[in-house]
């Protein structure tokens, strides 16, 4: 049941009407600013007028959303206007008329119905709608970004994903994407001691990102045959893997096939706590860890000579909304520093030095043993990585991912087509 009122306006009929019958369809009026708006003759969307060219919705908990009529014509959810199989825009943006107003909007059970003066009719699901109000912004989170991270320390306890259940169960693959995106870090047991099975694991997750490395899967032991630390004995202090690319790998994988001798235990520790740890102990060398650019390069086999675009990149990154997203931190990559002033290499330096100590601080450290058959996989841009030094023979197999695509499979896997159509 609908009660309409018509307003008529320079011979526009407008329906206002009332959801009745739906307790989470939004109250819906948009008669005074459009008579007001209407009545100046100004052009809408450059009125700056708070309430001009807008749609109002008021939803049950007394928010209440504004949504400007170019805006609404261009996020129309048709099939004409927005492709339901692809999910992208069909509409033309540009042949929309800039000063675009509704001959008139109805609320309707299932959403917002608005037709348009040459006739064309635009429907919005009201959850829809609500996830994207931008005035006010009433979503809470962005739940399309990334789990909310759960920062840890050496204690942490994960309890292993079993190998069959991720090879053979969607349940298994979800809890070990769930374990990455919200710890960093997960470990799979259960594998057999070997590269294909190794491989299967991987690539059941996401494929795999190439690198001079290797294409693919990689293994390597104590023999250089990469021009590189990892394929020697020494101890790496943690650090974050390719940090001269200008997308480091997403996720990183390791399986230990093969060990006799002493050491080589694996160290795990979690970036984003340690910044944080930073920040509460020194906001000043946080701000110089976060604005320092940092040349890096891969240079050590004949054929590589790999450095990032941009050339130098901060340690701690953040987006631009001031979340920080992503550790780049290999002290041992790290290029000549010949681009900063006396002063900032000082204060760079002196950063560095309590970054460090909180890094190597006990209580940050997971080490891990990593027995054959016990598979790590980490977030390379959150989790730091290192070893012990070591004798005797040693072989680990592993392997990197893209970052985008393990996050979409990561998603994927926790949302349903619907999710997907309300929250893009
Ligand atoms: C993992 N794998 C053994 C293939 C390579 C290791 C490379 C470590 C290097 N310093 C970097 O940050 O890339
Ligand atoms: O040998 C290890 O355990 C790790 C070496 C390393 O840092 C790497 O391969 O990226
Ligand atoms: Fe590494």
């Amino acid at each position: 049941m609908q009660r309409y009122f018509n307003l008529t306006n320079k011979g526009l009929s407008v329906n206002i009407s009332r959801a009745l019958f739906s307790t989470s369809a939004p109250k819906l009026h948009k008669a005074n600013a459009k008579k007001r708006l209407e009545g100046t003759g100004a052009v809408p969307q450059r009125a700056g007028l708070a309430n001009d060219g807008q749609v109002f919705l008021d939803w049950n908990n007394r928010k209440t959303s504004v949504y400007s009529h170019f805006w609404l014509r261009d996020h129309c959810r048709c099939a004409e206007c927005y492709h339901p199989v692809t999910r992208q825009r069909l509409v033309d943006t540009f042949a929309i008329p800039r000063d675009i107003q509704p001959a008139a909007v109805d609320s309707r059970k299932d959403g917002l119905s608005v037709i348009w003066p040459d006739g064309h009719q635009s429907k919005y699901a009201w959850d829809w709608l609500h996830t994207h109000s931008y005035s006010p912004v009433l979503r809470t989170s962005e739940p399309l970004a990334t789990r909310k991270p759960k920062l840890w320390d050496a204690g942490l306890k994960l309890t292993p994903v079993d190998h069959e259940a991720v090879m053979n169960t969607e349940e298994g693959l979800r809890q070990w994407l769930d374990q990455l995106e919200t710890f960093g870090i997960s470990f799979v047991e259960g594998v057999p001691t070997t590269v294909e099975a190794t491989e299967k694991l991987a690539r059941r997750l996401c494929f795999l990102r190439e690198t001079h490395y290797s294409q693919g899967i990689w293994y390597f032991t104590a023999d250089l045959a990469h021009a590189d630390t990892a394929y020697t004995q020494l101890a790496l202090g943690a650090h974050t893997d390719n940090t001269y690319f200008t997308e480091p790998a997403g996720l990183q994988m390791f399986h230990k096939l093969e060990f006799e001798g002493q050491g080589g235990d694996s160290l795990f520790v979690d970036g984003f706590s340690v910044a944080k740890q930073l920040k509460e102990a020194s906001p000043a060398a946080y701000r110089t860890l976060a604005n320092t650019l940092i040349p890096t390069h891969s240079a050590g086999d004949e054929n590589v000579l790999i450095v990032p675009t941009p050339r130098a990149n901060p340690i701690l990154n953040h987006g631009p909304d001031g979340e920080l997203y992503q550790i780049r931190y290999n002290n041992d990559d790290r290029s000549t520093l010949d681009h900063l002033s006396s002063t900032q290499l000082e204060a760079f330096y002196d950063a560095l030095f309590l970054w460090s100590d909180l890094l190597k601080s006990k209580k940050n450290e997971l080490w891990d043993p990593l027995a054959p058959g016990r598979v790590v996989t980490f977030d390379n841009w959150r989790v730091l990585h290192g070893r012990s030094a070591f004798t005797g023979h040693r072989r680990i197999c592993g392997a990197y991912f893209p970052w985008d695509d393990y996050k979409s499979r990561a998603r994927v896997l926790r949302m349903t087509p619907q999710d997907k159509d309300r929250l893009l």
